[in-house]
Parts: C-alpha cells; structure tokens; sequence
C-alpha cells in the first residue's frame, strides 16, 4: 500500500438506484415502497423542458410528504451546460426538506463542475439554516468525463457516488450505437469464423472504479436500457460487481431484485471468503503467511479480498 492510504468509501449500502421521473410524482409512492437502496428522482433527462418547473414541485413536495423510510433520496438536476441547473439546487434546497440526502450532478466534464455545485449547495445551506449535510453524486458521461475522471472524485468531501450512464456515454464518444449497457452486436473479435463478444463498456468502468476506489467514493453502473431483457441485466452487473462496482440503476422497478440480488454477497461467497479468512488465522499462528486452501494457495492479499466479501455482506445486514 502506497504511503497516502485508500480511504474507505461510505459504509452504505448502495446496491440498486431506482429512477423515476420528477414530471410523473404518481410513481413516487411506488420507488418509496420499493426495495432500492437509493432513490434518484430526475429533473433532467427523463422530464420534458416545459415541465421542468413543474417536476421541481413535485419532487419539493415529495420531499416533505413522502415517507422515504430508510432510502437515501438523491435528485438528479439538470446539467451546467443548461439554464436549469441553478434553479434546480435553489428551490430544492430552499424549499424541499431535510429528507433530501443527496444532489446528483449529470454530464460532468471537469472537477469545477463539482466545485461550482459544491459552492451553490455550501451558500444555500448555510443562509438557511439547514441542517443535514447534502452529499454529492456524478455520473461520467462524456469524453470529457472519463478523460477527467480522477480530478472529478478527487472534486469536493461531499462526493460519495460516481455513475456510467452509458447513454450519453455512447453519444458523447460518437459510439455507433443506441443500445443502453450490454453486449453490443457489432462488438466482437472474430476467430475462425465464429464470434467472440467483447464488453465495450469495460475500459469506462474499469477508469471508474480506480478513481474511486482511490477517493473513497462508490463507483456504480447506471442504466440498462432493455427492461424486458433480465439475463442481459444480470450479465451486465455480474461483470460490474466483479470489476468493483458496489451497484446499477434500474430504470425500471423490475430491475431492483435483479441489482439487489448480484451486489448482494451470496451465503456461499461469504462462508468461502470466512473459510479463507479462518485458514489464514491458522497459517499465521503457525507462522506461514501463505497456505493452501481448497487447492489453491491463499496468502495474505487474500485477507484483504475475503475482508471485502464480508464487510459488504455486514455492512448490508446492519
Ligand atoms: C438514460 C437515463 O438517463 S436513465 C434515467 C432517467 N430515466 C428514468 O428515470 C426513467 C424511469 N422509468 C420510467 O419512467 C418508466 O419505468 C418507463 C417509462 C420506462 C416505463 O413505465 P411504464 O410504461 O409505466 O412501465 P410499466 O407499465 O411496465 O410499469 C409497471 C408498474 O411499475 C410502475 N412503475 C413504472 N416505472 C416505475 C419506476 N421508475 N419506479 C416505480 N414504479 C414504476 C408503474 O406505475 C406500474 O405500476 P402498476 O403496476 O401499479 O400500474
Ligand atoms: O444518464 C444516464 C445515461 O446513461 O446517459
Ligand atoms: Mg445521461
């Protein structure tokens, strides 16, 4: 481990983020009761430039009639190339309540992207008063995005989440594609004759998943777009759990179980990484820092790999 230590990122569970349009509040009920980690309720995309104001009321009124439970309620605004933004963070922080935990910021190019956000948000919140400190999340979207990636979670202290949202991704990139995630049909290695398909998202997430695993921050897949498409879903977050992702969106409420099911550490991978921890106990009470365990050698990197397995599984039980 380098001098400056990996700080640990926050100790939520963050296993699916259900979406649902600001300009449609009769979902909202719906996300409430469903079983996402966290909720993203959207002034930007998914609501028509004519109802932009409108989705503000819905999504302040939500914020004090609503009974969220124990979800962390993020809205996602709209992006600092637009005229909306401002007035997003204002009214939402001037007028929505202390059940607003988080802002997620679309579209960011550069760490002042955050740090403009950061001082809007710093400003309202200490001219009224409020109390709960609102976190920050960002999706990486654009060439510009991954280009910057370090520099933006590395932006503010009140960073905790960074998404793909593979859409704009796509678009940005000037991707030959209008598929949201997955496997790409004209993605693929060729070898006598028959096809092989490769994962064109995997070099985005993999940058993701560095930057924030060495800013403390929760590095999460976004959108699926096929909702009809589970085993496709599932495949997606199976590899975006094994890179390092702690979570996917949903798009659709179908898609919650699916998340929650892979970033949840089954039973078995649990007693494994406990057996493996168990086996090192003994190997280092008998003095060894490697040994053998079902047939494969384990040492002391594999404490640090169990303990990740079983960390995510408490922390989610807690
Ligand atoms: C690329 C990006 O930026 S992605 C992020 C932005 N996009 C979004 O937020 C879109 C979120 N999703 C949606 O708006 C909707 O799910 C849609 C448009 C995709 C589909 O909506 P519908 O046609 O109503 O879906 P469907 O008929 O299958 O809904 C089934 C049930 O789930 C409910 N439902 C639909 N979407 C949601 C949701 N996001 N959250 C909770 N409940 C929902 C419906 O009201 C319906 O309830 P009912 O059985 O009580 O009648
Ligand atoms: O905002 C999400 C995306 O995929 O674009
Ligand atoms: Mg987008």
């Amino acid at each position: 481990m380098s001098f400056r230590v990996q700080p640990a990122a926050p100790a939520r569970p963050n296993r699916c983020q259900l979406f649902g349009p600001g300009s449609r509040p009769a979902i909202f009920e719906k996300m409430a009761a469903s079983a996402a980690d966290v909720i993203n309720l959207d002034l930007e995309d998914s609501v028509a430039p004519d109802d932009k104001p409108a989705a503000r009321r819905n999504i302040i009124e939500a914020s004090h009639n609503i009974d969220w439970g124990s979800k962390y309620l993020s809205v996602r605004i709209n992006g600092l190339d637009t005229p909306y933004w401002y007035r997003d963070v204002v009214e939402l922080l001037e007028e929505g309540s202390e059940r607003i935990d988080q802002i997620m910021i679309p579209k960011v190019g550069c760490a002042a992207d955050v740090y403009a956000v950061d001082a809007l948000v710093s400003a309202i919140e200490a001219a009224k008063g409020r109390k709960k400190r609102i976190s920050l999340e960002v999706i990486i979207e654009s060439a510009a995005g991954i280009a910057h990636v370090e520099e933006i979670a590395a932006a503010s202290p009140r960073l905790q989440a960074m998404s793909l949202g593979a859409a704009d991704f796509a678009a940005s990139m000037g991707m030959a594609t209008t598929g949201i995630g997955g496997t790409q049909e004209n993605y693929y290695m060729l070898r006598d004759g028959a096809k092989y398909w490769s994962d064109p998202w995997h070099w985005a997430q993999t940058a993701i998943v560095a930057a924030c695993r060495t800013h403390g921050i929760l590095p999460v897949d976004g959108p699926f777009g096929d909702f009809s498409d589970d085993e496709g879903f599932r495949a997606q977050a199976l590899r975006s759990a094994t890179l390092g992702m702690v979570g996917k969106w949903a798009i659709h409420p179908k898609q919650v179980t699916l998340a929650n099911e892979v970033f949840t550490p089954s039973e078995a991978a649990v007693a494994e990484a406990r057996e493996i921890l168990a086996a090192m106990e003994k190997a280092k009470a008998e003095g060894a820092g490697a040994t053998v365990y079902k047939g494969r050698l384990v040492d002391i990197a594999s404490i640090r790999q169990a303990e990740v397995i079983v960390r995510q599984s408490e922390m989610i039980k807690a």
